[in-house]
C-alpha cells in the first residue's frame, strides 16, 4: 500500500509539557482515518503537527520520500498536498462563498480566475452548495459554513483532507449534513485524516481508528476491532465512558 504520510517518532511539547510522545503513524492512499481520544489526549496537536501549524519538537514526516521537518525542505509546496477542515470553519467571512474556494488557488495554485471558478463551482456541487455562490459567508448557517470550508479545501485538489472536529462547532441540527458530505467523500476513495468526537460516523465510516491516550497511539485497528473487541483497558474505559 502506498503511504501518502508517514510519521515516525513525532514528538512535541509546549514547555515542559510533552503532548506527542514518539509518534509512529501513517496514512496510505485512499484510506479514511479517525483518530479518536480523550480530551487533552493529543489529537488535534497530532493533525496540527502533521499540516505544520505546529511544530513538531522531534521525530520525521515522511511525505514523497522526504522527509518534511529537513530545513532543505520546502514546506511550502507540502502544505499546498494538505486541505485542512477546521472546527471553527476560518472562512473569509467578507468574501462570498465563490471567492472563499477561489482565493486560495489564484494565490497560491497560481490558476486563472476562470480556472479557479470552474474547480470551486464543482466542489461547491459535491458539498451542495452551489447554490449559494453569491452568498457572503457570514449569512451562512454553521452547517453550510463548514460545506463551504471543505469545498474550499477540496479546491485546491489535495493529496489527503485533514478534519479537526469538523463537527464539534456545530449546533446538533446541523452536524448530520455535514457528516454526510463527509461520509460521501470517503466513499469516493479520498484520502481522510479525522479528528472527531463522533463515535458512530467513525465507525461507520473509517478504514482504521486511531485510539489516542496521553500523547500515544494506544491501539490502532479496524472500526469493528476497536468498537467490538479493543485489546487495551484504557480504550475499554473510554468506549464505556463515551458511548454510555
Ligand atoms: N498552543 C498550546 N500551548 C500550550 N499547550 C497546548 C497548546 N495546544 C495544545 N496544548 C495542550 O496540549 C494537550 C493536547 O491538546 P490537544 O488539543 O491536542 O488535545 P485533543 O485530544 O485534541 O483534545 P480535544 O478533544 O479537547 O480537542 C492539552 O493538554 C492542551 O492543553
Amino acid at each position: 500500500m502506498e503511504k501518502v504520510i508517514d510519521i515516525q517518532h513525532l514528538s512535541k511539547s509546549f514547555g515542559a509539557r510533552e503532548v506527542l510522545k514518539d509518534i509512529d503513524f501513517s496514512v496510505n492512499k485512499g484510506e479514511v482515518v479517525s483518530i479518536i481520544g480523550s480530551s487533552g489526549s493529543g489529537k488535534s496537536t497530532l493533525l496540527r503537527c502533521i499540516n505544520l501549524l505546529e511544530k513538531p519538537s522531534g521525530g520525521q514526516i515522511i511525505y514523497n520520500g522526504e522527509n518534511i521537518l529537513d530545513d532543505k525542505h520546502d514546506i511550502h509546496a507540502y502544505r499546498t498536498k494538505l486541505g485542512m477542515v477546521f472546527q471553527q470553519f476560518n472562512l473569509f467571512n467578507n468574501h462570498n462563498v465563490l471567492s472563499n474556494c477561489v482565493v486560495g488557488q489564484v494565490k497560491v495554485l497560481k490558476r486563472s480566475k476562470e480556472e479557479a471558478e470552474k474547480i470551486a463551482m464543482k466542489y461547491l456541487k459535491v458539498v451542495g452548495m452551489d447554490q449559494y455562490v453569491n452568498a457572503n459567508a457570514k449569512q451562512l448557517s454553521g452547517g453550510q459554513k463548514q460545506r463551504v470550508a471543505i469545498a474550499r479545501a477540496l479546491s485546491m485538489e489535495p493529496d489527503v483532507m485533514l478534519f479537526d472536529e469538523p463537527t464539534s462547532a456545530l449546533d446538533p441540527e446541523m452536524v448530520g449534513e455535514v457528516l454526510k458530505v463527509m461520509k460521501e467523500l470517503a466513499e469516493s476513495g479520498l484520502t481522510m485524516l479525522i479528528v472527531t468526537h463522533e463515535m458512530e460516523f467513525a465507525k461507520e465510516v473509517s478504514d482504521r481508528v486511531v485510539f489516542m491516550d496521553k500523547g500515544v497511539i494506544a491501539e490502532e485497528g479496524s472500526p469493528e476491532q476497536i468498537f467490538n473487541n479493543p485489546t487495551q483497558d484504557r480504550t475499554r474505559e473510554f468506549l464505556k465512558r463515551t458511548l454510555k
